[in-house]
């Protein structure tokens, strides 16, 4: 690879992203950026209330990201250093399919695309799939308060909307290196082993 690498690490809810990439970004010295949660005003409504907050949510979540991206670009893709984000900006729109309707969907996919079409792209994805049951577990297990009511459908729905998403990314022009994870029996947590494994396979795209 000649330039610096932009790497993502996605998954659905709880997959273990924002861990991972804390992880990789230690090991391998690599800034990371994250998404912002606590400072979000409208996620614990949106649990409350889908239909009623989710143009607002997703506006707020596409607004931070566009920033961050920018961000990204100016401080470090553009200085050829490479940098690792907790998500893809692709996500948005994985959400928004699901949880936006009508001339709001419409709406939103006009300025998803507005924003971020010439923004640049993550050339590695680390794509952590797991089942609902894992997932479930480690969202009971972080305990954030606003997730607790979360309809297991919805997270099942997403489940499959991201190997949509991610099947998506993987047939465009450049088309991005996709490390995929299964998260169901990898323990990057716990097992040092396998984090190594992961570590040694994200050098080797890296190279
Ligand atoms: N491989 C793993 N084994 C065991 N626990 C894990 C593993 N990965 C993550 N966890 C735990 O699961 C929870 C969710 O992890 P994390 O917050 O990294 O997920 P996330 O994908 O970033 O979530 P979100 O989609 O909400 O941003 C945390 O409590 C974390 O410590
Ligand atoms: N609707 C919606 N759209 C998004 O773009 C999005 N990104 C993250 N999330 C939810 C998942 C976690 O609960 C919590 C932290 O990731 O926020 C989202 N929800």
């Amino acid at each position: 690879m000649k330039h610096a690498p932009f790497i993502a690490v996605e998954g659905p809810i709880g997959a273990g992203k924002t861990t991972l990439a804390s992880m990789l970004s230690t090991e391998l010295h690599i800034p990371i950026i994250k998404e912002i949660v606590e400072e979000n005003p409208f996620l614990d409504k949106f649990y409350q209330n889908i239909d009623e907050w989710s143009f607002q949510l997703e506006m707020f979540f596409l607004c931070n990201r566009y920033k961050q991206l920018e961000d990204t670009g100016l401080q470090y893709l553009e200085k050829a250093q490479p940098v690792i984000s907790d998500y893809h900006i692709y996500k948005n729109l994985i959400f928004a399919e699901r949880t936006l309707k009508g001339i709001k969907r419409d709406k939103y996919r006009q300025i998803y695309h507005l924003l971020t079409d010439d923004m640049p792209k993550p050339d590695i994805i680390i794509y952590i799939r797991a089942d609902l049951d894992t997932l479930l577990g480690r969202i009971r297990k972080r305990a954030r308060s606003f997730e607790q009511e979360m309809d297991p459908a919805y997270l099942e729905q997403l489940i499959t909307d991201y190997d949509k998403g991610i099947q998506f990314l993987a047939e465009q022009s450049p088309s991005p290196r996709i490390l995929t994870i299964d998260g169901n029996e990898i323990d990057f947590v716990e097992n040092q082993a396998q984090f190594e494994q992961i570590v040694s396979d994200v050098k080797e795209l890296i190279q």
